[in-house]
């Protein structure tokens, strides 16, 4: 796939304009600032603010709709009363604009005047008086004036109705400040931000990555209904009204797909608006635009498969070079290698499987994340009838009466699910208390510092277990929330972390044997891109700072689901072939290091995105150089640890 960033002009309305630019300040996928959308939590309060929103205007509406009438009524009045020749609107450049000030002389009056005044005069004459209808010839409002009957209406207007008019303006003028006054106190007492263009983007990236990564059927997606791929089924019977994306909803999401690289889904989108076009009155401008992006598109899905082309034969002619290199070297060398073959033998083998292991292959890895995203089984019927199911004791004092059911996912690399590790209530009680600390996610970015994620579009927050750090609470810790360690919270996370030393058999309680608890919410499209979890992977050891060279990397994450899912959200690991549901309580641990610590590129693995609600896990990673007196190296340095 190829990244392609491209910005065209739109003629529809200015949100569209920011479609193909990556949204002004949200950026692609992650969002800048505090984005309502990366989380669902925002999501829920905003349909309620709206809906109290709405309520206040039908108020308003109903308060101020026959005020409105009062002036309308008036307005007709005037109009009729010059004769019905008074020409209202005028709609050149798109405008309505009212003539009052500006009735145009027609016919004879005109002329005469022309005789009696200069042109000069005539003009102003004209712009001061306008003009009537007298006979079939036009009166100019003086002449009418005179009229008996005219000027008594002409009266009786502005004695009687001009100031009904005026207080009802004042009325309206003071029923709008209400009106502004309660919608902004409706917004400040929801305690969120309105939503801006950004993210607008942000949510549509989010539609556009469902739509890519589950193969979402599109026709059925823009009537708002969900049909997951393969089997062509409703996601969920009871959310299949979703409400009717519009012509121009889906030309939006068409850029947002092109400013994504995903150029197919930009034709399909494409397609869908123009067809929405014939169903929509009022949409030739929308249509205009598809044509002028149809072209943009087409171009570049050719430039792509050119690209595509180039690269598949600059690979084959790599291939036969390297072969030919190969194959000389392996002539010259024969000799010397069969002398040492006997001796190298079983060495050689490993090192060969070594090398196999990390060989990384991006496309392949990638296919194999939708594959697993989508449900599909990868592992093969005899690897998978390895895989067993037991009731676990590894630490017995803890375990004698509440073993652990312990679900094997994967051998290579070790991966087990422990049910029921929490019950509902704990997992409540965990996203409740990290719900007001939460923050876009962010992530090492090149320059050292952290930015926000485009990595990981969730929220998240850290819970402080460790009793080290309660005694050593700073100010600061407490303005940042980080003093409830001595509280009922700290009380339960240190039990917590107790049960999790118990399952590992690690250390983790101390600061320096696991991280903090990293508590993460992700909201409709929320995903974390394939990635290991351990960090520390240059041999540059002065990369990392003091503290990390001290706790060593992250030899095991121990992941609990707070919530279940709605559709979506798997954990994928596309090397091992294996993909996790989210079940509430769950544990998932996998050891992202051998006995030597090194990094297992088996671990590689991925968030996929949520299709509808929200996603809760907490991870606790534990780190390798605390467990030494803990934790055997094995015989064998790049032995795989496989407990419990
Ligand atoms: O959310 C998930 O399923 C995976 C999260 C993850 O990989 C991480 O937090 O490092
Ligand atoms: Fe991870």
């Amino acid at each position: 796939m190829v990244m392609v960033m491209v910005m065209v002009e739109s003629g529809g309305a200015s949100w569209m304009n920011e479609a193909a630019g990556g949204g002004a300040d949200g950026g692609v996928g992650g969002g800048g600032g505090d984005t309502v959308f990366t989380s669902t939590n925002n999501l829920p309060i905003l349909a309620e603010l709206e809906g109290e929103l709405v309520s206040h205007l039908e108020d308003f509406l109903t308060n101020t709709q026959h005020r409105l009438d009062i002036i309308s009524r008036y307005v007709s009045e005037y109009k009729e009363e010059l004769g019905g020749r008074f020409q209202d609107t005028d709609t050149e450049n798109g405008k309505e604009k009212f003539e009052t000030n500006e009735p145009r002389l027609r016919g004879n009056f005109s002329e005469q005047q022309n005789i009696i005044n200069s042109k000069e005069d005539d003009d102003e004459e004209e712009k001061k008086f306008g003009a009537g209808v007298k006979g079939d010839k036009e009166w100019s409002v003086t002449e009418r004036s005179f009229h008996p009957v005219s000027s008594f209406l002409l009266l009786r207007r502005l004695a009687v109705d001009w100031s009904d008019v005026e207080k009802t303006l004042q009325v309206l003028l003071s029923s709008t400040r209400g009106v502004v006054r309660e919608v902004g106190g409706a917004i400040t007492r929801s305690g969120v931000k309105l939503p801006v263009p950004s993210d607008l983007h942000v949510s549509a990236l989010a539609l556009v990555r469902l739509q890519y990564t589950y193969d979402l059927d599109l026709t059925s997606l823009k009537n708002g209904t969900i049909l997951t791929p393969a089997r062509g089924q409703l996601l969920h019977e009871e959310i299949h009204d979703g409400g009717q994306l519009r012509c121009q909803d889906c030309l939006y999401l068409s850029k947002v797909a092109m400013s994504e690289g995903h150029l197919p889904q930009a034709s399909d989108w494409l397609r869908i608006a123009q067809e929405a076009t014939h169903h929509e009155p009022n949409s030739a401008a929308v249509r205009k635009d598809i044509l002028t992006y149809q072209n943009v598109v087409h171009k570049l899905r050719n430039t792509e498969e050119e690209l595509k082309r180039q690269a598949a034969e600059e690979t084959i002619r790599h291939t036969h070079q390297s072969q030919e290199n190969q194959e000389k070297e392996e002539n010259d060398n024969e000799n010397e290698e069969l002398k040492e073959s006997n001796q190298n033998a079983t060495l050689t083998q490993k090192d060969h499987e070594e090398e196999v292991e990390v060989e990384v292959n991006e496309a392949e890895d990638h296919e194999r994340y939708l594959r697993l995203c989508r449900g599909e089984q990868l592992m093969s019927s005899s690897e998978v009838s390895q895989l067993v199911c037991r009731l676990a004791r590894p630490s017995p004092s803890h375990h004698l009466l509440a073993p652990l059911l312990v679900e094997e996912v994967s051998h290579r690399p070790h991966i087990v699910l422990i049910h029921h590790f929490l019950t509902r209530n704990q997992t409540r009680r965990l996203a409740a208390a990290a719900t007001p600390k939460l923050e876009e996610s962010r992530h090492r970015g090149p320059e050292g510092g952290f930015v926000i994620s485009s990595v990981r579009t969730s929220k998240t927050a850290w819970l402080r277990d460790n009793t080290l750090e309660a005694e050593n609470n700073t100010d600061d810790d407490r303005d940042r929330g980080l003093n409830e360690t001595g509280d009922a919270m700290g009380r339960f996370l240190r039990q917590l972390t107790r049960r999790i030393e118990a399952a590992t058999r690690l250390h983790a309680l101390l600061p320096s044997a696991a991280e903090d608890y990293q508590v993460a919410s992700y909201g409709v499209g929320g995903m974390y891109k394939a990635h290991s979890d351990y960090l520390m992977t240059s041999t540059d050891q002065t990369l990392y700072t003091e503290w990390e060279r001290h706790i060593g990397d992250r030899l095991a994450t121990f992941l609990i689901y707070l919530s279940e899912v709605g559709g979506g959200g798997a954990t994928v690991f596309p090397r091992a072939g294996v993909g996790v549901w989210p079940q509430q309580g769950t544990a998932v641990l996998w050891w992202n290091l051998d006995a030597a610590g090194r990094g297992d590129p088996n671990t590689w693995h991925a968030a996929c995105p949520v299709i509808y609600g929200t996603k809760w896990i907490c991870n606790k990673w534990v780190h390798y150089n605390d467990q030494f007196l803990r934790h055997s190296c094995g015989l064998h340095p790049t032995d795989k640890i496989t407990f419990p």
